[in-house]
Formats: C-alpha cells, structure tokens, sequence
C-alpha cells in the first residue's frame, strides 16, 4: 500500500509562524463529518461518486474543518489518474464552501497562474509584472473580502511549476503564502504527483498535511468504470475480457476509460437488443469477437505520437537511439502511456545494457536489496580493476546486450527494493505481486515493439535471443524519476 494518509492527530504540526504569531487564530481541531441526514444523504452521494476515495473524502472534510475555522495547508498527492483532482472538487461542491481552483499543468508561467488566481477573486484587472506583485494583489483581495469565512486556494499539478523559470522561486513563494497570509481567511491546498518529501526537503518552511491517494486496486478499478453503465451486466461480461490486460499496460482511469470506450462499441455490435443478460455461451461468443481488437488495442497503448519525439544528442557512452524514437519532450507521452511494470522492465533493461554483468552481484544483494558498497569493500583491487576494465569498455561500445534471464533477475531485484523503500511504489508492487512478474513477457513483447528495446539476435555460444536496450541515460532518468526509482545508485560510473 501507499503511504497511509496520516491520522489528523499525528499529522497536525505546528508551523513556524502559528508558533510565533501569537494573535493568529489556532487551526481547527479536524472534526467528524456532519450527520444532519440532509447532509449524510448528500455524503453518500459523493462517496458513491468516487469509488475506492472514501479514506480520502472523509479525511479532507475532516482537515478541512468548519467553514469559519482556519486550516493548515493540505497537500494532496499521488499518481497520475487518482482522483486527486476529482475528489477535491467534489468535496468543495459538497461542502458548498468558496475556492480558487488553479491547475499550473495548464498556466505554463507564474503570470498566467497569479492572474489566474486574482481574476477568480474577483481582481480581474490586476497585471503580475513581478512575484511581488502577485502577493501584494492577493492580500488586498482577501482584506476586500474580509467576511470572515475562509476562501481557499486550490494549486493542482505544483509538480509542472519547477519546470517554468525562476520555478524554484514561484515554488516557494505558493507554499509560503500560509506562513504570511493565514490571518486574512485564506486555506490553502496544493496538489501534486511528486511524494511531499521532494517539498520538504527542499522548503524547509512548508510544513503540510499530507493526504495520500494510493494507486487504484484492481476491484476499485472495476467499480470506477461500472460507475454510470447504461447496460451494467452487459458492461460487466465486457469488462470480465478486457480489464485484466488492460491493467497490466495501465491503471490510470483516463487512458482505461479512452481505450475501452471504443471497444466497448465494438463488443455491442454483434447485438441487437442491450439489455440481454448474457449466458456462458454468449459471453465465450463475444469474447471471440472482441480478443482480436483487444490485442490490437494493447499495442496501440504504447504509441508515441510522432510530434512529441525530438532529436537529442546520446549521453553516457550509448551512441545508438531507436530509429524514429527520440526523446527529451517524448517524456511525457511515454509517462502519459507507460504502465508502472513497464517503466519498471525498461529501467531494468536500461541497466543491463549499461552495467557489465559481472557488476550485478555487486549492484544487487541476494534479497534485492542495492548492497554494492559493501560487496566492493569485500572485493580485492585486482578484481575491482578487471571489472572495471571491462565496464569501460562496454562503455565506449555503447548499450550491451543481455538474455532474459539477467534482465528478469535485475527486474525482481530492483522491484523488491522498491517495495521496501517507497511509500507511492510499495503500494502498486504489493498490490501486483506477482501478477507484475508474470506480466513481464507481455511487456517485453510491447517494450521491443515500440523500439525501447530490441532483440539481438541468438547469442552463438547459448542459443537464445538476446535483447538490447535503446533508449539513453536521460531517458533512463527520468523514466526512473517517474517511478522515483534511485536509478543513479544502480548505474556504473568510470
Ligand atoms: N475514484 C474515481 N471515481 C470515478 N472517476 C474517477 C475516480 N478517480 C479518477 N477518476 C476519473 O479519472 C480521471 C482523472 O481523475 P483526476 O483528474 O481527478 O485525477 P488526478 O489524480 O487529479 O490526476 P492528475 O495527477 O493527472 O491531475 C477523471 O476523469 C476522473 O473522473
């Protein structure tokens, strides 16, 4: 599981300035979610809305508090896909409490986003020429405001804003803004794909609570694309084919639901009356018909849209780049396709190809665990320097091939690393077990198919296929940064 979303005793902190602002009014203790019926019907209604954010929901009612009361800032985060974004909104609509909503994925610059922010208050005229200006503006929209009752800001996507110029500085500046500007009614809450440390570390000051929203089981997959079904049994028989390999390519509910809607047509075309509950002999019938598209369907999933692959020069010793797959910008369709084990398969296959394998013992404990210092310790100078001698020259040779076995053995390895190390990750890796091994073939096929990797050929002395890895050491990154895998550790340097 993701890293559990704290309870509201233990993640109530005191931030530096509630600490030492004496007048400030203390945060509101969190409180259960009213019970009027009207209220808990309406509840319902929103639980029901969201499948699989219940822990979500009731926590952010609870952190958010009564409507008069100030809050610390929230920070929302988890993957792409759950529900981050939708929940948020919904519990604002149920709660019938005024908000900004700012997505900075769409702003592209900090002029954009605080002009964004001020029209959406109400000061549509004012122009941000600098960061300054921005908080200045904003304090007299809440003063202007002042009713007494809380408006919060809502930051979607804070992630995109270290990507702009001066990121850093914008960054800082939006999560600082309680620490300056709590007193005048304003709630803030920031969503983000990246975990809260990648905040905390680096903004000593911006002390959050934080609300995890772990990836979508398998079951709460289900649930969510049943949500709204004209037809449910017939869906259901559909969904009963398709969702399994489907889930293995991708869990996220956008590309899920825009791959299986037109198969979903497709699948009804050979009946005439919808409403049929279909028996076994039916639902084999319609399976037969639809395996075909379904196998098409998966392939497509790993497209990358031409427009998005650019150019880029080869680092780190790999010279050669798939033909027609470049990279850099390609980085972002990749993700937007990319299902968690394939990312997984790829930086493996990244690796193999880089590190010489009589690095792998020393990369990689008999557990999986990332022991290399130790081992190296134990290793004699000459042994190290013809390991040495040997990774140089894989080097300068460019990407190496490997059989499927070692590529298999790196995968578990650095898999079961994960499960230990990372609260986002853990979640997906227990949650698919072994369903991401047995997978691994699928992904395989898909990886070579979409020129990530490709077979090399039989090696002469073993008789088998072996495969190469195509892609480079900055596409490697940040594959891995996707995944926060500590791919760095794991790559052998001159
Ligand atoms: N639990 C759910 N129930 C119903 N629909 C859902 C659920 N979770 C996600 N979705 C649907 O998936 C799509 C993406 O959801 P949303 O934008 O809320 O995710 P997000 O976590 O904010 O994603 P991102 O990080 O990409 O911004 C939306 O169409 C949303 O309706």
């Amino acid at each position: 599981m993701g890293k559990q979303p704290k309870t509201p005793e233990s993640a109530r902190r005191t931030t530096r300035s509630t600490s030492s602002v004496s007048p400030a009014p203390t945060p509101s203790k969190p409180s259960a979610p009213p019970k009027t019926p009207e209220l808990s019907s309406s509840l319902n209604q929103l639980l029901s809305s969201l499948p699989g954010r219940k822990p979500q929901i009731l926590d952010l009612i609870r952190f958010l508090g009564p409507s008069n009361a100030p809050c610390l800032p929230l920070l929302l985060y988890g993957n792409a896909s759950t529900g981050k974004t939708s929940t948020v909104l919904k519990v604002f609509e149920h709660l019938k409490r005024p908000f900004v909503y700012s997505s900075c994925r769409s702003c592209h610059n900090p002029r954009i986003l605080f002009e964004l922010v001020l029209s959406q208050l109400g000061s549509s005229q004012k122009r941000c020429k600098k960061m300054s200006d921005f908080f200045n503006y904003l304090k007299e929209a809440l003063v202007e405001r002042n009713n007494g009752e809380m408006v919060y800001l809502i930051f979607d996507s804070i992630e995109s804003v270290r990507s702009w110029d001066n990121g850093s500085k914008v960054l800082s500046l939006l999560l600082t803004l309680y620490d300056k500007l709590q007193s005048d009614g304003l709630g803030l809450i920031y969503i983000s794909r990246s975990t809260p440390d990648v905040y905390l570390l680096r903004f000593g000051l911006f002390q959050p609570i934080d609300l995890c929203f772990p990836d979508y089981t398998f079951e709460e997959t289900h649930s969510i694309l049943m949500r709204n079904q004209a037809y449910p049994k017939l869906y259901s028989s559909f969904l009963s084919v398709v969702l399994r390999p489907f889930t293995r390519v991708t869990r996220r509910i956008d590309e899920l639901a825009s791959a299986l809607d037109p198969l979903y047509k497709k699948y009804c075309e050979p009946l005439t009356d919808l409403t049929i509950i279909p028996n076994e002999a039916m639902k084999r019938r319609l399976c037969d018909y639809i395996w075909p598209h379904v196998t098409a369907a998966l392939n497509q999933t790993f497209t990358i849209p031409p427009r998005a692959l650019m150019e880029k020069g080869s680092t780190g010793g790999i010279k050669r780049q798939p033909s027609g797959l470049r990279n850099e910008t390609g980085l972002s369709e990749l993700d937007f396709h990319m299902s968690v084990s394939a990312k997984y398969l790829l930086i493996s296959a990244f690796l193999a190809s880089r590190n010489p394998a009589t690095l792998d013992a020393a990369l990689f404990d008999s557990t999986g665990g990332c022991d290399g210092r130790k081992r190296k310790r134990k290793s004699s100078q000459s042994v190290i320097d013809k390991k040495n001698t040997r990774a140089e020259e894989m080097l300068t040779k460019g990407p190496g091939t490997f059989p499927l076995e070692r590529l298999l053995a790196i995968f578990q390895c650095i898999t079961s690393v994960l499960e230990e190390d990372s609260p986002l990750n853990e979640g997906k890796l227990l949650e698919n077990g072994v369903g991401m091994m047995s997978d691994v073939l699928l992904q395989l096929s898909t990886l070579c198919s979409s020129s990530f990797l490709c077979k090399s050929g039989n090696c002469p002395l073993e008789g088998s296929v072996r495969y190469r890895s195509m892609i480079d050491e900055d596409m490697a990154l940040k594959v891995a940064r996707s995944v926060n895998f500590p791919l760095s550790n794991y790559v052998y340097r001159r």
